[in-house]
């Protein structure tokens, strides 16, 4: 099991629900009662005794919940009125039953059924949304298929606008639980949110990405029984060769292993730094700093030989100063074979960049991975290239960009690119702007996966919310991860980390890894999960430069 907890796609949480039902372990009919109580207990916790609740019932399963959550409101005495926004005929089977329940425990009058032609007449509930106490979003959840309707999001408008807390079931009606996108017929309306969204077994990658983490409030992950379920789609049954991969949240656990225990300084790696020319160097020393926080046991910089000495003046004894003026200096550099991570690109220069990439790319060589099975040995022709970890930001990835084709030829599975959006969009033009149209079979996941399919190489794209995907092939049998999040928004919010010279940093900490021996993908999931704790843990004034100096106060919290 890798440290991180794993999310879930939508047709991955349909085929956990219909295995667990096939198997006979539990019927639909249970599952609802137990997504519904599950809202309900989390709702109690928060709001003791609601007097008065709304609730807003969908046409699929997810309004089935909604009236699950009316019944047992009512039970304890609550007062309930339901907005049924479909039809009962069209009812799935589970939800028709909830929905004949809820019927019948109440008198004709009670409940109101508006005709799904015209269902903004609100002239005949019991009572309206803005005299509840709590307004709970049962419309839509993993079945969205489409835009909001505009007339259904006005409930949801005028439960927040009138300060009613809003209980979105799953989801928030609206957004979608893959790409994070919310999408309402016609106007914007940004105000629209949920306070608490409780979602069931699993949080869906939708509830991570882009606005899922703003528009989901307080996100509850409750458990209504099938965990062995989940088990059983990941790790399959036993005789199945390939696990399923994963999309995974990043956590505290991922930085064990940087844990030290013993070793002599090389056993911890060399790290080389790249920087630019004289008066531009702020940002490669940041990286240096933060890559020698994260325990790397020798930093070097690499500056041209006028720079050497503004370096050393603002720079820790403890990192080395190597000169480099030409791209063979470079070459003799990297015959150091102890130089096991590279970090190219914070102030380097967009020209300087240009040159020396082209020698980061001759580096990498083709291996032929040795393997034993047995006493047997295998040598593996591998369809990949493979060189030394390398990170690649900032000038590095401009200048890449303008090299095209033969820039993504040059990089290996062992590099790491960390581009911004705007750095994205240079690097892969067709994919970012796919993404700056919102366009609706790509989401930031999907371009982030494609972008590492055509690099063959680690990429992790940054902003609030920070994804990393790699086309890397695991040889070592571990469980193949498809992807890490590193949520920095919505509750999880670390807005101070928007500061200059912060991406410098977080390059710096995942070179400082690769030194430490990390795999790259583990690598960059672990460094966005620091750099974010960092700025966590400083609060707000931060700036770049508080990131190194925070590194320690983070791994002591960790008891490394
Ligand atoms: N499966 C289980 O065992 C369990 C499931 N559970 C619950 O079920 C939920 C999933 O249920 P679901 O699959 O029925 O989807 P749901 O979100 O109710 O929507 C589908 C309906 O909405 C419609 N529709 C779609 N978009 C629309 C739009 N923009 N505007 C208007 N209509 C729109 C769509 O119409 P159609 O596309 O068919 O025309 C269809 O009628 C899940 O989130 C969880 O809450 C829990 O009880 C645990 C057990
Ligand atoms: N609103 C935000 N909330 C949390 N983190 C953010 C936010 N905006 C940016 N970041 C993070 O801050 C860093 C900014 O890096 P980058 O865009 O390269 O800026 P710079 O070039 O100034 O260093 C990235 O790690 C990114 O994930
Ligand atoms: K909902």
């Amino acid at each position: 099991m890798l440290n991180g907890t794993e999310i879930l796609t939508t047709a991955q949480m349909r085929a956990i629900e219909s295995a667990a039902m096939d198997s006979g372990a539990v019927t639909g009919l249970e599952l609802m009662e137990r997504a519904g109580a599950a809202v309900v207990a989390a709702l109690l916790e928060r709001w003791p005794d609601p007097g008065r609740a709304f609730v807003l019932c969908g046409p699929g399963n997810n309004g089935g919940d909604g009236f699950v959550i009316a019944r047992l409101l009512k039970d304890r005495g609550t007062e309930v009125t339901t907005l049924f926004l479909g039809e009962r005929d069209r009812l799935s089977p589970d939800a028709a039953v909830n929905h004949d329940r809820w019927q019948q425990m109440l008198g004709d009058g009670d409940f109101w059924l508006p005709d799904p032609a015209e269902d903004t007449d609100l002239t005949s509930p019991d009572f309206e949304i803005g005299s509840s106490d709590v307004v709970i979003d049962a419309m839509l959840g993993t079945g969205a298929n489409r835009p909001l309707p505009s007339t259904w999001a006005n409930h949801l408008s005028d439960a927040v606008e009138g300060g009613n807390p809003v209980i979105a079931v799953d989801a928030l009606s609206g957004l979608d639980l893959d790409s994070g996108r919310y999408a309402i017929d016609g106007r914007e309306r940004s105000h629209i949110r949920a306070t608490l969204t409780v979602t069931f077994q699993r949080a869906k990658v939708g509830h991570k990405l882009e606005e899922g983490p703003d528009r989901s409030g307080e996100l509850v992950v409750a458990d209504i029984g099938l965990e062995q379920d989940v088990r059983r789609h990941f790790d399959g049954p036993a005789l199945r060769h390939e696990p399923v991969p994963s999309i995974r949240l990043t956590s505290p656990a991922l930085a064990r292993p940087l844990s030290k225990s013993s070793g002599h300084k090389f056993d911890h790696g060399h790290a080389l730094i790249l920087a630019g020319a004289a008066g531009r160097g702020g940002a490669a020393r940041l990286a240096a700093r933060a890559a020698l926080r994260c325990g790397a046991g020798l930093v070097t910089l690499a500056c041209p030989r006028d720079a050497i000495a503004e370096n050393a003046a603002s720079l820790p004894d403890a990192v080395m100063l190597r000169p480099l003026d030409e791209p063979d200096d470079l070459r003799k550099l990297l015959a150091d074979k102890r130089i096991n991570a590279i970090c190219a690109g914070p102030g380097l220069g967009v020209e300087r960049a240009a040159t020396l990439l082209p020698v980061l790319a001759e580096d990498a060589r083709d291996p032929k991975p040795v393997t034993w099975v047995g006493n047997q040995k295998f040598t593996f022709d591998l369809p990949f290239r493979a060189g030394r970890p390398t990170v690649l930001d900032a000038d590095a990835l401009t200048a890449g960009a303008a090299q095209g084709q033969a820039f993504l030829q040059g990089l290996h599975v062992n590099t790491i690119l960390t581009p911004h959006e705007g750095e994205f969009a240079r690097v892969f033009p067709d994919l970012g702007a796919r993404l700056k149209q919102k366009h609706p079979t790509l989401s930031t996941l999907d371009a982030v996966r494609e972008a590492a399919d055509r690099a063959k190489a680690v990429i992790l794209l940054k902003g609030p919310t920070t994804v990393i995907s790699a086309n890397a092939p695991r040889l070592r049998g571990k469980p193949p991860v498809e992807a890490w999040i590193n949520p920095a928004a919505g509750p999880d919010a670390v807005p101070w980390l928007a500061t200059a010279g912060s991406g410098d940093v977080l390059a710096g900490i995942i070179t400082g890894i690769l030194a430490r021996g990390l795999p790259p993908l583990d690598a960059a999931a672990t460094g966005a999960w620091l750099h974010a704790a960092a700025a966590r843990r400083f609060g707000p004034g931060l700036i770049a430069d508080d990131l190194p100096e925070e590194l320690p106060g983070v791994f002591r919290d960790l008891g490394l």
